[in-house]
């Protein structure tokens, strides 16, 4: 089955909602609907500016899609600071990320509160982007596939080959994440093919085949092409790329196999 490649801008922690809106404003204007038809594009803002983004797209009917970095295990209740799954799926968004390497470090995420997110998500109808990537001294071990492989089993466990066939997988090595380092193309071949793999054991070869598989850590537009050229590679999850207009449309335009705009 063809998989429709996705590009999806992480924006973290930068922008307010106004300049939320000049960049959406520019990117949509920069990728012409025939673009759509062979790629999706999504941006991931912060939570402050979700609710511009969705007045914006829906207004004006954009083509792309918008998601959250992050949403809470719990459905509701006293969890200060936490959004959930259900406020998210009422702004309209598509996508959720989880288990960034940010938040595994930063924030102390385990491979269970991943899990847990990654249900929240299912249950609200929102896809989870699962996040998972080895550091600098597992790759240097040369442990990396053996490592992401258990990353992923530990953060789908017991999910059911349907709810496997509803998340998009993202292979982020965190020592190519903001560094310029990005992986070589045959670097992010082998661990995104361990993951199909893995996920044909998980659910079944069908589903397999028809889950999205990312790559993500210094992603640009020039070497989007070669990146996403890989068989098991459909897309990026692309992090400082995605703050700027015309990278972010000339990725995408990539993705969907040009012409650029
Ligand atoms: O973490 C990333 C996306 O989630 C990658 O960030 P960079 O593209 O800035 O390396």
């Amino acid at each position: 089955m063809a998989r429709k490649p996705l590009i999806a801008g992480n924006w973290k922690m930068n922008l307010n909602h106004l300049e939320a809106i000049a960049l959406v404003q520019k990117i949509a204007f920069s990728l012409p609907a025939k673009y759509f038809e062979k790629v999706d594009v999504t941006v991931i803002p912060p939570f402050t500016d979700i609710r511009s983004v969705q007045t914006l797209v829906e207004g004006d009917k954009l083509l792309l899609t918008y998601g959250a970095q992050d949403v809470s295990a719990h459905e509701s209740g006293a969890y200060t600071g936490e959004i959930s799954g259900s406020m998210l799926a009422k702004l309209g968004c598509t996508f959720v990320v989880v288990g960034h390497s940010e938040r595994r470090t930063l924030h102390g995420e385990s491979d269970e509160t991943v899990l847990a997110k990654t249900k929240a998500a299912l249950g609200c109808g929102i896809t989870p982007i699962v996040c998972i990537g080895e550091g600098l001294n597992i790759r240097e071990a040369g442990e990396h596939v053996a490592y992401n492989v258990a990353q992923l089993k530990a953060s789908l466990a017991g999910l059911s080959a349907d709810e496997i066939s509803q998340i998009v997988v993202a292979y982020e090595p965190v020592w190519a994440i903001g560094t310029g380092k990005v992986a070589s193309a045959a670097d992010a071949q082998e661990v995104c093919k361990a993951v199909r793999d893995t996920l044909a054991e998980l659910a079944s070869p069908e589903v397999a085949q028809a889950v999205r598989v990312l790559y993500g850590g210094s992603v640009n537009a020039k070497n989007a092409g070669e990146l996403i050229a890989q068989p098991d590679v459909d897309g990026g999850l692309v992090g400082g790329a995605s703050l700027k207009a015309d990278e972010f449309a000339t990725l995408s335009a990539i993705a969907a196999g040009g012409p650029l705009p």
